[in-house]
């Protein structure tokens, strides 16, 4: 099955698909002119507000979210989706590698962060 999203039950969402579709959602729109860098940073931080603003005033919330309405969790993972699709754009645009630049920044901070030596 693979619903709405044209991917598969079980499939793997990859960092390249969601480049992709924002590429051809960008195009069909003729709306390149707009994502420029610095548009998209804008954007991304109006969306990092946004996804704010759910935690706004909750005070500290338990992981997994188990009192929140399934209407919240709809909304928090529209707003979390927001800021990855307008982060995957900027970085195309730039003309960097998100999922590299990501993996090789895991091995940075491992270095940096060195695992705790066993007693
Ligand atoms: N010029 C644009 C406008 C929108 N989008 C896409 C990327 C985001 O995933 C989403 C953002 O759409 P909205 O600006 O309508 O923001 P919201 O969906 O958050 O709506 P609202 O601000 O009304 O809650 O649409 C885009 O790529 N380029």
């Amino acid at each position: 099955m693979t619903g709405a999203t044209g991917v598969q039950d079980g499939e793997c969402v990859t960092l390249e698909l969601l480049k992709q579709k924002m590429a051809d959602f960008t195009k069909e729109r003729n709306w390149e002119r707009f994502h420029s860098p610095r548009n998209l940073l804008l954007a991304l931080v109006g969306e990092v507000g946004e996804l704010s603003e759910i935690f706004q005033w909750k005070g500290e919330v338990p992981k997994g979210l188990p009192e929140w309405e399934e209407e919240e969790k709809v909304h928090l993972g529209e707003e979390l989706s927001d800021v990855l699709l307008y982060l995957v754009r900027l970085s195309d645009v730039c003309g960097v590698d998100l999922g590299k630049a990501a993996l090789r920044k895991i091995e940075l901070n491992a270095i940096k962060y060195p695992k705790p030596s066993s007693e």
